[in-house]
């Protein structure tokens, strides 16, 4: 009798545990090696930046992902076949093969998890119909990718979904009750059918982790987006060095709570060194190493004292802290993002964004070489802005910046600079390891102004003044742009451009184009009242009560006004610019 195949098509579903589908199979994938042939593929680029949609840190960190599953799989009696092409091509291809074996083996069913976004979609759709076609049953799966489950949101049509964030976590709150429970862990797993049709050509598969990811990262390399960018700074180190796959995901999350690193998060979670600051979970999560509700019932565990694994850390069996409660908020974020990205579609990747609002005088640099500088010193870091700068490298160098940084950065593209917003989203498509189609898509829509941020245009990040507000000393600024590490005070730290013609001599930053030609002289001074800012269309500095303000100090906040460009405004109400609360 021929033996019945099964096709799980694996996506962003990389673990064993709390997976419905292997829990589901558990009761009844080698890779690229070069070949002489040619790709049948074009290069994976975005649309406007065209830049690669997938860089080396996240390549780097799919492929050790892959691999941990892989091993995962083995153990448990199973495996994993690695397949290079398109879902549909691949799909085709293996069933094309099976049915010409059907006497051996048998394709009886092709399984998939569920997507948000519109090319996620389309792959779905596509590998319904390959599959449809040969008659053979095709089932997408919902995986538990949420931490509330979105079956269990009150609302029964993406259309109702509230577009303030506030509204929706009100909606399901308490958030320590919501998640379901997780799937246990399968035992054992079928093994591989003993007939695997081999990878069609141009592609040939290698079994080594090694080869697979030196083939991966060959074009990356071969063609990087930024030729000539300054090397890894001396002493800088990443703030997530973790490795791919989901026991790393794991060990991190038990690391988290035992170190005390969960209780603390509140109070630690804008910061911008080192490796605690916050959980540093998000790649993991965006590939589904692991899943929200793993993390939650972990947390409950330590909370309700349940794990003496965690007997001697702070807070244990004393119930949800303020630090727990706020990765769960976080988590709920996340969520939101993923239900925003069901409700508004194709939006998500519109210039208009999902207010839909056409009105912003975008730059682009097509036709206009000044753009076009100034949109390649924001991605190389050499805007004059050492905030964003440092930021800029640090994402370049390790495919990790913190949520501070990151919304300083859209900010800075976005509402400073005024180039059209698109071009940061790609860019950190591109370079981001935790890169996740509605975490980045929306919270770029929402910095930049045209996504669900109730305060929409009027809330603009001072990056100066936020250097001051969380990076006191100008330490973070220093470790990556490493032009600047002799330079002592904050203020020239932060607005490079104000180091006097004598200094810059004598720390060897004459003709540093930061120093001459800042991309804009974003103006902030401590202890003066009313300092003006430098204008510009959309201005400058920020009041308001971000964290390390000092009593009597006032600054000045000048908003992008679409009707009156160039119009700098005092915000009446003290809050435009306040940096406190989530974003
Ligand atoms: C412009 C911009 C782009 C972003 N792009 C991404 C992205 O591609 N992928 C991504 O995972 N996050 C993105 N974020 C959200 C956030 O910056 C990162 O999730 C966070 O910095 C990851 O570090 P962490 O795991 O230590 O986060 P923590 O502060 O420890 O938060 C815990 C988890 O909550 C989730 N989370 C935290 N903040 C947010 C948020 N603002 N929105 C949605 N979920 C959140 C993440 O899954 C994160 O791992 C972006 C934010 C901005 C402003």
């Amino acid at each position: 009798m021929a033996q019945k195949v099964l096709v799980y098509l694996l996506r962003r579903d990389l673990r064993v545990a709390d997976n419905p589908i292997f829990h589901e199979i558990s009761k009844l994938a080698s890779f690229i090696r070069d070949s002489s042939k040619k790709s049948p593929y074009r290069e994976a680029r975005s649309e406007v930046g065209k830049f690669w949609r997938c860089g080396p840190h996240r390549a780097s960190f799919v492929a050790q992902s892959v691999w941990d599953l892989k091993t995962d799989l083995e153990e448990k009696g199973s495996g994993l076949i690695l397949r290079a092409g398109t879902v549909v091509d691949v799909l085709e291809d293996l069933l094309t093969e099976y049915k010409a074996k059907e006497k051996e083996a048998q394709v009886v069913a092709v399984w998939m998890t569920e997507e948000e976004g519109v090319e996620e979609k389309d792959e779905e759709n596509t590998a319904r119909r390959a599959a449809e076609k040969q008659g053979i049953d095709f089932q997408l799966w919902t995986d538990e990718k949420y931490y509330i489950h979105d079956k269990d949101v009150p609302f029964d049509n993406p259309r109702n979904y509230p577009d303030v964030f506030t509204a929706y976590r009100k909606s399901v709150e308490p958030l320590r009750d919501a998640p379901r429970r997780t799937h246990p862990t399968p035992k054992s797993l079928p093994a591989l059918p003993s007939f695997v049709p081999p990878q069609k050509e141009p592609f040939v598969m290698s079994d080594t982790y090694d080869e697979v990811e030196t083939a991966l990262l060959k074009p990356l390399k071969e063609k990087p987006d930024l030729e000539n960018m300054c090397p890894f700074p001396q002493g800088a180190k990443s703030a997530s060095p973790f490795k791919g796959g989901s026991k790393e995901g794991q060990k991190r999350i038990q690391h988290l709570i035992g170190s005390g690193s969960m209780t603390k998060y509140k109070d630690t979670r804008n910061g911008l060194l080192g490796l605690d600051f916050s959980t540093k979970l998000s790649a993991w999560l965006a590939l589904g190493c692991i899943t929200a509700r793993q993390v939650h019932f972990q947390l409950l565990d330590f909370e309700d004292g349940r794990n003496d694994q965690y007997k001697g850390t702070e807070g244990y069996g004393k119930g949800e802290n303020k630090g727990t409660a706020a990765v769960r908020f976080e988590l709920l974020w996340r969520d939101y993002m993923r239900l925003c990205t069901r409700k508004f579609g194709p939006r998500l990747f519109r210039i208009e964004g999902f207010r839909d609002d056409p009105s912003y005088p975008w730059k682009y640099p097509k036709n206009n070489p000044g753009v076009k500088e100034m949109l390649d010193r924001f991605l190389r870091g050499t805007t004059g802005a050492g905030f964003i700068d440092a930021s800029q490298r640090e994402l370049f160098h390790t495919g990790y910046t913190s949520n501070r940084a990151r919304q300083n950065v859209a900010s800075y593209l976005a509402k400073h600079l005024g180039i059209a917003w698109k071009f940061g989203a790609e860019w950190y498509e591109s370079q981001l390891m935790d890169y996740d189609l509605s975490n980045n898509w929306g919270n770029w829509q929402y910095v930049s102004g045209v996504g669900n941020d109730p305060r929409g245009e009027a809330r603009i990040f001072n990056p100066v003044k936020q250097a001051f507000d969380y990076d006191h000393q100008g330490d973070y600024v220093k470790t990556w742009v490493e032009e600047l590490k002799d330079v002592t005070e904050p203020q020239e730290i932060f607005q490079p451009w104000k180091i006097d013609p004598e200094r810059r001599k004598e720390l060897g930053l004459e003709g540093n184009i930061m120093l001459e030609k800042p991309l804009k002289k974003i103006d902030f001074r401590v202890n003066k009242q009313n300092s003006s800012g430098s204008g510009g269309r959309y201005g400058g500095s920020s009041r308001g009560g971000g964290r390390g303000r000092k009593k009597n100090e006032s600054y000045s906040v000048v908003h992008r006004n679409k009707k009156n460009e160039g119009q700098n405004q005092q915000d009446k109400s003290g809050k435009a610019a306040q940096v406190n609360g989530h974003k």
